[in-house]
């Protein structure tokens, strides 16, 4: 499955009534103000019937006055209520979209490597970008609009009704006229919409090309067709812009007829009620327009109905990341490491759809020892360091560390175990002592501090501008890569793991910088358990052991003198490794 799984409507709906029973109190807060300003919007006109009764009735002008003071006062009413619904809507459904949003992203790190790898990060992005963009529209714009809309009509409806029943029946003969047009529309409009976009990004891409390769149009007297291409993909834009607003037009067109069906019927049928005595005058005049006092915010609720439909795809996205089952392994009971010792055990493993990578490595490196892994580029190194660190699963074969395996260990106790850094070391945008603390969240001042000491980054943290307190990665102070992987070597001191892998840790600076790195990493794993993918090959100088591997398999191993006088592929690579490097160490 090369792409994240999409929720279905029934699961959607599970979620989001979850969401909303865990916000009860907010939710029913929420609606019980709506409900009010929907009463509130109500009774003006409802009282205007009345007024209308009391005139023809020739009462005293103290009785309006009463009535006037009711219409004003449930006029403001409803204007202050009305806000803070559409307020409390807007704030209910943005933390919940806020909790959303975090979610899929802790769902989407915790999937296995290969899956994500697989998804892509563009497919990620479209979650967390265009798709909750999309939901938050319509949360913010659409549905405190049309939760006020749909209460309104309820209210008024139900006023009707309180009126006279029959006028509650006439006030209901649109709403089939509604989904009908509705239903015309909506299946018309979601590829018009689309054709438009793609036609206005055609006309764009073409207009940009055009611009970019100015030299090259100048050049081959290009300009005339690039003209006539570009005139030819405005015209179709236009054309489309036209086509899709005239669906519009004539959707509105359709509405328009359901109101004016809607209200025939309501005036007719207050007449006959008028006429046979059952209904006021001023209570067919209330009803009147307590119907057209729908028209607009029904319309509006209409008209956005695309973009719920859009928010609600784009829940559904989201809501489809957030309900993937965590396959992660959960710790099995009774079992510890015994040391912090870490084996590998016939390990093999290949990438989805592809060959077999590892075949059937096995590798021991026992407590407190250091093992660095050499062999040439594609050989398997960063595979096998990690499937020793768990992020891969292997196909066969275990990885464990004190005779547990990882694969037995779940998220908690597999971090406090094991560690791994590799070349990518991101530094999280914010200040450099929250991404420390990422390591260990409670860690003190004194143990950030200790910790940059151990890894000879006190120095040049103190001399930032803020010290630990300033403001490092994107937007901030940028940190050179030698100076991340110090940070990184930090991160794994805090965390203070059994077990150390260091996957080219060192590789991505230059001489000088590497050897003060190299110097960092060996403080940074010093009493633990460590395997260095080792690009440097005075790492594997100075490790306890060196495992060779070439073509997925172990090829040589042993102390690095003790290869260098058997004289195989060891020999080779250092021998190859000093040529290069001349000057270092
Ligand atoms: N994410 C991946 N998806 C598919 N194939 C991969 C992936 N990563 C590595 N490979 C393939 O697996 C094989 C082993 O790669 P690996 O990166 O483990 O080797 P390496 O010894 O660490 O190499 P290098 O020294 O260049 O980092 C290579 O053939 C590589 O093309």
């Amino acid at each position: 499955m090369n792409q994240l799984p999409i929720a279905d409507r029934r699961e959607t709906l599970r979620w989001l009534r979850g969401e909303l029973r865990a916000r009860w109190g907010e939710a029913a807060g929420a609606f019980a103000v709506g409900l009010l300003a929907a009463a509130a919007g109500v009774t003006p006109v409802y009282a205007l019937g009345v007024l209308v009764d009391r005139v023809r009735a020739g009462a005293p002008a103290s009785d309006i006055v009463g009535i006037t003071i009711v219409i004003v006062v449930a006029a403001i009413v409803a204007g202050v209520t009305t806000a803070l619904s559409s307020y409390l809507i807007a704030r209910l459904g943005g933390r919940i979209l806020a909790a959303l949003r975090e979610d899929v992203v802790a769902r989407a790190v915790t999937l296995p490597a290969t899956r994500l790898e697989r998804i892509g990060k563009g497919e990620l992005m479209s979650r967390v970008g265009p798709d909750v963009a999309a939901v938050n529209k319509a949360v913010t714009d659409v549905l405190p609009t049309m939760t006020s809309s749909v209460l309104l009509a309820a209210l008024s409806v139900a006023a009707m009704a309180g009126i006279d029943w029959r006028l509650g029946l006439a006030g209901l003969v649109t709403a089939p006229l509604y989904v009908l047009a509705l239903r015309w529309y909506l299946p018309r409009s979601g590829p018009g919409y689309a054709v438009e976009r793609a036609a206005v990004g055609e006309r764009s891409q073409l207009l940009l090309e055009s611009v970019q390769g100015l030299r090259t149009v100048h050049a081959y007297r290009l300009e005339t067709p690039h003209l006539r291409g570009i005139d030819a993909a405005s015209a179709r834009a236009r054309d489309v812009s036209v086509n899709v607003f005239s669906l519009f037009t004539r959707f509105v067109g359709r509405i328009n007829r359901a109101e004016f069906a809607g209200l025939t019927v309501i005036v007719v049928t207050g007449f006959l009620l008028v006429r046979d005595g059952s209904v006021t005058v001023g209570g067919t005049a209330a009803a009147a327009v307590l119907f057209h006092r729908l028209f607009n915010p029904v319309s509006m609720l209409l008209y956005t109905f695309d973009e719920l439909q859009a928010g609600g795809a784009g829940l559904a996205r989201l809501v489809g990341v957030v309900t993937i089952p965590d396959e992660r392994p959960a710790t099995v009971e009774g079992q510890s490491p015994s040391d912090s010792s870490l084996e590998l055990a016939g390990v093999r493993f290949g990438y989805p759809g592809g060959p077999e990578v590892l075949h059937g490595v096995s590798l021991r490196i026992e407590a407190g020892q250091r093992v660095a892994l050499v062999g040439s580029t594609g050989a398997g190194k960063s595979t096998l360091a990690a499937v020793a660190a768990g992020i891969l699963q292997p196909a066969a074969g275990s990885a464990g560390v004190g005779g547990m395996p990882v694969a037995h260990m779940g998220p908690e106790l597999l971090r406090s175990q094991v560690v791994i850094i590799t070349q990518e070391t991101h530094v999280f945008a914010g200040e450099l002592i929250e991404d420390l603390r990422l390591a260990r969240p409670g860690a003190t001042d004194a143990e950030i501090d200790a910790a940059l000491a151990t890894v000879g980054a006190a120095d040049w943290v103190r001399a930032l501008p803020e010290g630990v307190r300033t403001v490092v990665g994107e937007g901030g102070h940028e940190l050179t890569a030698a100076r991340a992987q110090q940070i990184a070597l930090a991160r794994l001191v805090l965390a203070d793991p059994a077990v150390a892998i260091l996957d080219e840790a060192t590789a991505e600076a230059g001489s000088y910088g590497a050897r003060d790195l190299e110097d960092s990493a060996l403080a940074a794993t010093a009493g633990r358990t460590t395997l260095v993918v080792a690009h440097r090959l005075t790492q594997a100088r100075s490790a306890d052991r060196v495992v060779v591997l070439e073509d997925g398999r172990v090829a040589e191993e042993g102390g690095h003198d003790e290869l260098l006088l058997a004289g195989g592929r060891y020999a080779q690579l250092w021998a190859a490794w000093e040529s290069r490097t001349p000057t270092f160490p």
